[in-house]
């Protein structure tokens, strides 16, 4: 980063263009320097353009260190320790929590913040491109004027953009929530994942709004510290309850976290009215015909991210928009050839590392581009979810019903951790967590792996780093597992379906390491 200052507010302008007419051209300038803008920048020096811009508007450090994935799992941390102080005396150890003290929470939550944001910031002052402040806004298809921190205005041009505005909360059409109430009173004070992030209070109850990442996850951490947590979930909830066994599996763990969970609960009317002591929202929806309301102390709208496309003038530079999102090709191109997009702002799969892997792709595409040569297509071949739960949830490829609805012959095997040896020495509970394997038929080419359970996130990657080396079920066979692992519990699997495949199997070929 060019001479800017701790708080990014002072940046070197010596190459950017002249207000007055002298211009430099860039080779590509990323508006939003977040997690997918920051990579494109870094990759497209990496491999070998030299005038790359990258434009911010504020802080830099991007949704995930600042407000997404650090700072929730930071406090999620605590709430599992929580949960695990409360299962301890099964495991005959008598402890108890006496009380979480929310300032020292919070405390420890800013400075990792801080300390992800400092190393942030580092690898973007090495990265090699040029960093700037400022808004910038599209005046024409080939040039932006950028509004700096100081109010005073510039003109950018470039051969080719990138777009990574980030998202946006995305807020109901329902009245009283940015809107007056029906009483004409001043909208209602909801909470979205930022005021929850901060909340240094626990409140005695709290309704969600939304089933998706942002509202289990705060559910389940506001859970364990005590916090009477109703969930509204219009549709059952994982995956639109596509495998009914799954979703109604997921849906009993968030309750025995202690969640209570209204599925089928579509919003009606909220209001907020401070004269109502301890409990001032009203949240109504309607259940299976009826009317059903209660009260909460806050309200938490986790009902989704849209792309921040706001005030970017993509009219002026001719990128056609649909229902909120970008209309992309399959190159992540806008209708502006020279236009791309990456990360939140395609308004579509809002998660880090899809981001990250767009902005990289786009990067990679520039030379083609510029040759006018044909770009190579974007595309997330394994996609891999989590959901930092208690427990968590994560899966990767696609699921039976996914496969089956795309043509592919499927096998499956399935597992309750609290049948398997290391679930059984970590007290799963019985009924309340699996394991999935999904392979093609005969090939036992992995297809997909689902898992609720201990350590979810980080085994899910046993799967896909496999299914990204082209790995079939009989490959996982050939291979040692320590015991005993949680991991291990997917050679039971893959027996089982390379069983389905072929019940009278070839004996596999174990090559051996030490023959040379
Ligand atoms: C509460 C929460 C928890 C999350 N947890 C996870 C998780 O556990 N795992 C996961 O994979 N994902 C998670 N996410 C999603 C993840 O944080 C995002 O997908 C990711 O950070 C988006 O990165 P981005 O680069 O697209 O956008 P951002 O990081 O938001 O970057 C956009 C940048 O653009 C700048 N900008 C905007 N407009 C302009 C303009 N006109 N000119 C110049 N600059 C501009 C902004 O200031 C910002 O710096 C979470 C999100 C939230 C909200
Ligand atoms: N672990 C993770 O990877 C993680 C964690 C947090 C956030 N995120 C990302 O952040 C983004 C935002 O998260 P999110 O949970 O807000 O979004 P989401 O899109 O995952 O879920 C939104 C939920 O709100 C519901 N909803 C939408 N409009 C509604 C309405 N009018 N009434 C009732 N319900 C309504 C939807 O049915 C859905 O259940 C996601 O795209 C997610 O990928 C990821």
């Amino acid at each position: 980063m060019e001479g800017s200052d701790e708080n990014g507010t002072r940046a070197d302008a010596s190459q950017v263009d002249d207000p007055n007419g002298g211009a430099t051209t860039w080779d590509l300038v990323v508006i939003g320097g977040g997690s997918a803008g920051s990579a494109c920048a870094a990759e497209a020096i990496k491999l070998g353009h030299e005038r790359v811009l990258l434009l911010n508007d504020g802080e830099l450090g991007g949704l995930c260190i600042l407000e997404g994935c650090m700072p929730t799992k930071t406090l999620l941390h605590p709430a599992d320790v929580v949960r695990e102080v409360g299962h301890a005396e099964r495991l005959g150890i008598d402890a108890q929590v006496n009380g979480v003290d929310m300032a020292a929470l919070q405390e420890r939550r800013a400075r990792l913040v801080a300390r992800f944001q400092r190393a942030k910031i580092g690898g973007m002052e090495s990265g090699g491109y040029t960093i700037e402040f400022g808004r910038a806004r599209f005046v024409g298809p080939d040039e932006v004027e950028v509004t700096g921190p100081d109010g005073a205005t510039r003109r950018v041009r470039s051969r080719a953009w990138l777009v990574s505005t980030g998202s946006k909360q995305h807020v109901p059409d329902t009245q009283g929530l940015g809107t007056p109430q029906p009483d004409g009173s001043d909208p209602v004070p909801y909470w979205t994942s930022r005021e929850a992030l901060l909340a240094d209070r626990v409140p005695r109850s709290l309704a969600i709004v939304g089933s998706g990442a942002i509202g289990l996850e705060f559910g389940v951490y506001f859970a364990a510290l005590g916090t009477r947590v109703t969930l509204l979930s219009r549709s059952p909830i994982l995956r639109r309850g596509e495998d009914p066994e799954l979703s109604a599996l997921y849906t009993r763990s968030l309750e025995h976290a202690g969640l209570k969970v209204q599925i089928g609960a579509a919003l009606a009317s909220v209001t907020h009215d401070p004269e109502r002591g301890d409990e001032p929202f009203e949240i109504e929806y309607w259940e299976e015909g009826h009317d059903e309301r209660f009260r909460a102390e806050r309200l938490l709208l986790a009902t989704g991210r849209v792309a921040n496309l706001d005030g970017i003038g993509l009219e002026a530079a001719g990128v056609e928009i649909a229902n909120g999102m970008p209309v992309l090709d399959d190159c992540l191109r806008s209708t502006n050839p020279n236009v791309f997009f990456a990360g939140d702002a395609t308004g579509d799969r809002l998660i880090l590392h899809t981001g990250n892997a767009e902005g990289r792709h786009v990067a990679r595409n520039l030379k083609r581009h510029f040759a006018g040569e044909k770009l190579v297509a974007w595309r997330e071949r394994i996609p891999v979810s989590a959901l930092f739960t208690a427990p968590p949830y994560a899966e990767c490829g696609r699921t039976e019903h996914e496969a089956r609805q795309a043509g592919v012959d499927v096998v499956s095997a399935k597992k309750e951790w609290a049948n398997q040896g290391r679930g059984i020495v970590m007290d799963t509970e019985p009924g309340t967590s699996f394991v999935k394997l999904v392979v093609e038929r005969p090939s036992a080419r992995l297809v997909g792996c689902q898992i609720l359970g201990p350590r979810a996130d980080d085994l899910v990657h046993v799967i896909s780093t496999a299914m990204h080396m082209g790995a079939t079920a009989r490959d996982l066979v050939a291979m040692p597992w320590y015991h005993p692992t949680l991991s291990e519990a997917f050679i039971e699997l893959a027996r089982d379906v390379v069983f389905q495949c072929d019940p009278i199997p070839e004996p596999v070929p174990v090559p051996d390491p030490t023959d040379p």
